[in-house]
């Protein structure tokens, strides 16, 4: 028999451990089904017709790419004939797209961003989908924009899926951090690594620089001092990185440790930051702290902060806990002051 673990059976054992019910069992696979016909997209590149704008534009005010558009559709269509869902919201949608009363219906919610990184898809670079769950709330319809206004703590299940050099899907259903690899021969995604650990300490962070003029004051400090390096009040050097895939960035974060830092910015003051909190921000904290990292929003802990948009932003910094817990400490002191 082989030593693999696939999906499927890993989910069967989370089921039987009770960590999930039957049908987020089977949401999971519908939306890892989903992401192997995107990575099959992304995939053929320029050959599949999928690069390029696709010449409209998201409520965010974004210019939609092709491949934007294509994986929200493979993701609703997956997803209306699933059956475990009342609903899905996604970062290329308006509103809440109810399941159709002709299909099945299920209990649960799923917000998605169905391609991040789109700046990247043009020229090859990783890029991804990230998704989180919800379960409906009790008391209220459970399609409209209400009832996708929990806050992260109450996700039943996040993950993404990288599109890279190879495809990988990292889960959490609220029981460790799992890291899966897409065989492309068999067409399943194997268990790869079971609970990921972010080391608690690092030497690395992710952060888009050119922003650097427009950020607050002690985001500014925090930076400084990282460049010092050994000489500075951190007494360490620091590298950088940043891909501009959120996906690949904390997915490097993941696999070695790092801080991402995506600060607000007074480039467009309404704006409180450029990630959004219910399909970015709150599944990539749900997986980083159940890999033993932190995610805060400079202040706070993200997943507390109650929602009161469905497209809503935050700032993030996510990653290794100390130096979470640092960077979070130059705001809060700035604060103070
Ligand atoms: O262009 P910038 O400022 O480097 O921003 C990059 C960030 O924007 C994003 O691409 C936003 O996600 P979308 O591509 O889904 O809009 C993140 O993945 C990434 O971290
Ligand atoms: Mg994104
Ligand atoms: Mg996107």
């Amino acid at each position: 028999m082989s030593q693999h673990v696939s999906l499927t059976r890993f989910l069967i054992e989370e089921e039987r451990a009770d960590h999930i019910n039957a049908d987020l069992r089977l949401l999971i696979e519908v939306v890892a089904r989903a992401c192997k016909t995107i990575s099959v997209a992304v995939g053929k590149g320029a050959l599949g017709g999928i690069l390029g704008d696709a010449g409209t534009g998201n409520i965010q005010g974004e210019a939609q790419k092709k491949l934007d558009v294509i994986a929200n559709e493979v993701l609703l269509e997956a997803n209306a004939w699933g059956g475990h869902l009342a609903a899905c919201a996604s970062e290329e949608m308006d509103d809440p797209y109810p399941i159709p009363d002709a299909f099945p219906r299920g209990n649960f919610l799923l917000l998605f961003d169905p391609l991040d990184g789109s700046s990247n898809i043009d020229v090859n670079v990783s890029i991804g989908t990230i998704f989180s769950v919800l379960k409906c709330p009790g008391d209220v319809q459970c399609v409209d924009t209400q009832a996708f206004l929990q806050p992260g703590s109450s996700q039943v299940a996040a993950g993404y899926c990288v599109y890279g050099p190879a495809t990988t899907l990292i889960l959490t259903v609220g029981h460790g951090t799992h890291q899966f690899t897409l065989d492309r021969e068999q067409g399943s995604f194997v268990l790869t690594q079971r609970d990921m650990r972010i080391p608690e300490e690092t030497q690395e962070f992710a952060i888009n620089m050119s922003n650097k003029r427009h950020w607050e004051a002690p985001m500014q400090a925090y930076i400084d001092d990282l460049l010092i390096g050994k000489e500075g009040p951190r007494g360490k050097n620091f590298n950088m990185r940043w891909i501009a895939s959120m996906v690949a960035d904390v997915h490097r974060i993941l696999t070695r440790g790092g801080v991402f830092i995506y600060p607000w910015d007074k480039k467009d003051p309404n704006k409180p930051g450029k990630l959004r909190l219910m399909y970015e921000a709150n599944p990539m904290s749900f997986l980083v702290e159940q890999a033993g990292g932190a995610s805060t929003n400079g202040r706070s802990r993200i997943m507390d902060i109650p929602p009161t948009e469905l497209h809503q932003r935050v700032p993030v910094f996510l990653g290794s806990k100390k130096e979470v817990e640092a960077v979070t400490d130059y705001h809060r002191k700035a604060d103070q002051a």
